[in-house]
């Protein structure tokens, strides 16, 4: 199950993504929101929380930059998140970094590519190895700054 969620910038880009997966049979949630100017932190934490809680596997964030949502999306621990508007930095993000939110800008980049991004990261495993050790040090920054709130 893949979390999808788009604040009003990525509203019109979302639509298409959706339509992208149900054609290709992949099963989504939709945590909003329905095109009505909305603040992107919300959509950012409902969506990563369905993550954290095991009920999605990863998530894609749409907003007009990606930035805005890559930001707050990495404020949760647990969460990878990495804006991408190339394929080859998409593939990495999930080789290397076992990215689990692809965060991708409307205002900066065409829905045929996006929806070439979203594949790429769909489709794509982590390597391991010695990825997970550079992995494990971002764990413990995340515990070493959590005021455990
Ligand atoms: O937060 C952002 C920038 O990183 C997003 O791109 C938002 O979609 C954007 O800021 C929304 O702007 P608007 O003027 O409220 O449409």
């Amino acid at each position: 199950m893949i979390a999808i969620g788009c604040d009003h910038a990525g509203y019109p880009l979302k639509q298409e993504l959706l339509a992208h997966l149900y054609a290709k049979g992949i099963a989504y949630e939709d945590l909003g929101c329905d095109g009505t100017p909305c603040d992107y932190p919300r959509i950012a934490q409902a969506v990563c929380e369905k993550i954290i809680s095991g009920s999605c596997e990863c998530g894609i964030l749409i907003c007009g930059t990606g930035i805005g949502m890559s930001i707050a999306a990495n404020k949760i621990p647990g969460i990878r998140a990495s804006v991408c508007a190339d394929g080859f930095s998409t593939r990495y993000t999930r080789l290397h970094n076992d990215a689990n939110v692809l965060c991708l800008g409307a205002r900066v980049i065409g829905s045929g590519l996006a929806l070439e991004l979203a594949d790429i990261f769909l489709e794509t495993g982590f390597e391991g190895g010695r990825h997970q050790r550079r992995l494990d040090m971002i764990t413990q920054l995340e515990a070493a700054h959590t005021k455990g709130e």
